[in-house]
C-alpha cells in the first residue's frame, strides 16, 4: 500500500483519506436524513448507552456489563426496526444519487417515449376545484409509472379531460379522497394512497392531503398538484419542497419547467429551502 505519510505513530495511506471521506459523506448523509426528525434523539439515546457499555465494561461492573451487553447484541436488529423509515430513505436517496443523467437507460427511454401531457384540462380543473373549494390531489409523473401506487386505488387508463377530473374529485364521487395519478399524458388512477410525509417543518394548517403530496415527492420524481379544501389555494409540490398560493399561470409554468426539465441533481434539489414561495397574506390569486 503506497504511503502518504506519519503522523506518529500512525502510517496514512491514499486509501485511508478515501476511506475517511466517504466515511464522512456516508455520516453527513445520514444526519440530514435524520435532522429534526425523532430518529436522531433515539440515535443520540443509542450513543450515550453506547457510552455507558464502554465505561461498565472498563469498571468492570458485571452485573450491568451482563444485561448492556445483551442490549447490544440485539442492537443492529433494533436499529434496524426503529430505523426503518430513515434506512429506506438513505437508500431511496442512494439510488436516486446513481441515476447518472443521460445514462440510465430506463429513464432515458421512457423520457423519449412519445407522448403529450395536456396542461389546459389540468388547469381549467384546478381553477373550478380552487373557485369551489373542492379538495383535489394530482400526481403527474414523466419517468416513473408509480403501479405501486395505482394498486392502492382504482385504474382508469382514461383519456385526460377538465371534465373527468372534476367528475373524480366531486365531493359526492366514490373516487374523491385520495389521489389522481396522471402518467404518460393519461389518468393511470384514482383514489389513490400516498406515502405520508414525516416532515416535521410543514405548516399546521396544511393537513394530510398535503402531507401525502409531500410524502411522494420525497421519495419519486413527480410533481404534485393540490387544491385546500379550505383555503382554495393550491400548491405545487416537487422534490419534497412546496410553493403554496399559486396562480394558475405560475401552476401552468412549473407544470411545464416540470414535463421539459431535465432531472435536477441532488446538489440542486438541497440548495432549495423546504417552501419556496412563503404565501404572503393578501396574496391575490387567478
Ligand atoms: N395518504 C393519503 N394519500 C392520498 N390522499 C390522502 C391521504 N391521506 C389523506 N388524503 C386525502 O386528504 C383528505 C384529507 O385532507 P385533510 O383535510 O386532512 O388535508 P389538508 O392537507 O388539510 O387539506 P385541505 O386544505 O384540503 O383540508 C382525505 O379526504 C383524502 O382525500
Amino acid at each position: 500500500m503506497p504511503l502518504l505519510f506519519h503522523i506518529g505513530f500512525l502510517e496514512i495511506a491514499w486509501v485511508d483519506i478515501i476511506d475517511i471521506a466517504l466515511v464522512s459523506v456516508l455520516l453527513f448523509q445520514l444526519y440530514k436524513l435524520v435532522k429534526g426528525t425523532v430518529a436522531l434523539k433515539i440515535f443520540i439515546g443509542f450513543l450515550v448507552l453506547y457510552l455507558i457499555f464502554l465505561i461498565v465494561q472498563a469498571t468492570q461492573m458485571k452485573l450491568l456489563s451482563v444485561i448492556l451487553d445483551q442490549f447490544m447484541g440485539v442492537g443492529v436488529l433494533a436499529a434496524l426496526i426503529l430505523f426503518q423509515q430513515e434506512i429506506r430513505s438513505f437508500l431511496l436517496l442512494l439510488g436516486k444519487s446513481a441515476e447518472f443523467q443521460g445514462f440510465d437507460f430506463f429513464k432515458w427511454s421512457k423520457n423519449n417515449k412519445e407522448y403529450d401531457l395536456k396542461i389546459t384540462p389540468i388547469i381549467d380543473a384546478l381553477k373550478v376545484l380552487s373557485d369551489e373549494y373542492t379538495g383535489g390531489l394530482i400526481v403527474i409523473s414523466k419517468t416513473s409509472d408509480l403501479n405501486n401506487y395505482a394498486e392502492t386505488g382504482d385504474l382508469l387508463d382514461a383519456e385526460l379531460s377538465k371534465r373527468l377530473l372534476l367528475a373524480i374529485f366531486n365531493k359526492e364521487s366514490p373516487l374523491h379522497d385520495g389521489a389522481v395519478l396522471i402518467v404518460e399524458g393519461r389518468i393511470k388512477a384514482a383514489r389513490c394512497i400516498l406515502p405520508v410525509s414525516q416532515n416535521p417543518n410543514l405548516p399546521a394548517n396544511m393537513g394530510l392531503r398535503h402531507r401525502a403530496a409531500l410524502g411522494i415527492s420525497e421519495v419519486t420524481d413527480v410533481l404534485v398538484l393540490v387544491v385546500s379544501e379550505q383555503t382554495g389555494h393550491i400548491s405545487v409540490i416537487q422534490n419534497g419542497k412546496i410553493s403554496t398560493n399559486l396562480m394558475l399561470s405560475e401552476v401552468r409554468q412549473r407544470i411545464n419547467l416540470y414535463i421539459s426539465a431535465e432531472i435536477e441533481t441532488q446538489e440542486e434539489k438541497d440548495k432549495k429551502p423546504l417552501s419556496e414561495e412563503i404565501p404572503p397574506p393578501q396574496a391575490i390569486k387567478h
